[in-house]
């Protein structure tokens, strides 16, 4: 991430809440033309982290800047950073227009924007029904629609994927990426490991209020590491190959070993061990591996 070209900004955030330190110490940059992943367990501090960003709580210290500035002090804001937060929150008995139609109105734009936002989210059909009828997916299309009014240079949306079908989420895929091609920037949280891989140039993952990575996904997954999928029974056998060769290792939840070592030199040595290790299946990093690992280092003393 390059801070001169950065849109979206937080350095030093913190927050706590009686004892429990919600945000510690975030710093970050999302720049332009980046899609940035928001990523962390339950209770990372994701929400917090983006409500602050949005001048919604005071940080305990620290700054959060969106185009430079607090986001309470951005002249028309709707025109400039598009939301959604509480993607649920909606006045239940209004249609799906008759909110656009609102925000319109705050956003400094027209009916037409209105028009053409119902047809870019899909719900041209279902525009003149209450919004209590929607479904989920409905609710998220509504609340992204919501979102991109204004033609904003940013978007900051909290879990926008969630209750999305396949063909949604490849919808939104689609847009998010479009959005970013055009210079502008985006940051969402997720739980949607595989989806976020597909979808971001950044990742910024959180644990227990804490940054454990800020910067490129590539060079997240492009560390000289890979997975190990072994046998039913073999795991320890496999470890102890690993193991000799002095690399790094730590087992995952799914029963996978992770190794610190490039895929061919872990593939060599074991095929060398086959009579012991069994049948292996060396693969590449993902995404939620590294979520994983990173994730359960900081949540225990694992010994590597
Ligand atoms: N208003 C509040 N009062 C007290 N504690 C809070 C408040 N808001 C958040 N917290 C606590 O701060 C921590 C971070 O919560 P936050 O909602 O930011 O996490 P999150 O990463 O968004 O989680 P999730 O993925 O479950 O949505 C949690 O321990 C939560 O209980």
């Amino acid at each position: 991430m390059y801070e001169e070209e950065a849109v979206i900004s937080a350095r030093g955030l913190s927050k706590r809440y009686g004892s429990v330190e919600a945000v510690a110490d975030v710093t970050f940059d999302a720049a332009r033309g980046r899609v940035v992943g928001f990523l962390g367990p339950n209770g990372a501090g994701k929400t917090t982290t983006l409500r602050m960003l949005l001048g919604l709580v005071r940080p305990s210290s620290g700054q959060a800047r969106v185009l430079g500035s607090p986001y309470r002090e951005l002249h028309r804001p709707l025109r400039r950073v598009g939301v959604s937060v509480e993607a649920d929150a909606f006045v239940g008995g209004r249609t799906g227009r008759n909110h656009l139609r609102c925000y319109a109105g705050l956003a400094g734009c027209g009916r037409r924007r209105v028009d053409e936002l119902l047809e870019l989210v899909d719900l041209r059909g279902a525009a003149d029904r209450a919004v209590r009828g929607y479904s989920t997916g409905m609710k998220r299309r509504l609340s992204v629609a919501t979102a991109l009014l204004g033609d904003p240079d940013a978007l900051i949306l909290d879990e926008p994927a969630n209750g999305l079908d396949p063909d949604g989420i490849i919808w939104l895929r689609g847009l998010l990426r479009d959005f970013a091609e055009q210079g502008r920037t985006v940051l969402l949280s997720s739980h949607l490991l595989d989806e976020m891989q597909k979808i971001v140039d950044d990742v910024l993952l959180v644990n227990r209020g804490r940054v454990l990575h800020a910067g490129p996904l590539d060079r997240l997954l492009g560390a000289e590491a890979c997975l190990v999928r072994s046998a039913a029974g073999r795991q320890d056998a496999v470890r102890g190959v690993v193991e000799a060769h002095g690399h790094d290792r730590l087992p995952l939840a799914d029963g996978r070993l992770w190794v610190g070592a490039p895929p061919r030199e872990v593939r060599t040595a074991l095929e060398a061990q086959e009579d012991t290790a069994g049948p292996v299946h060396v693969e590449p990093c993902t995404l939620e591996s590294e979520f994983m690992r990173l994730t359960r280092n900081d949540r225990e003393e694992v010994a590597l």
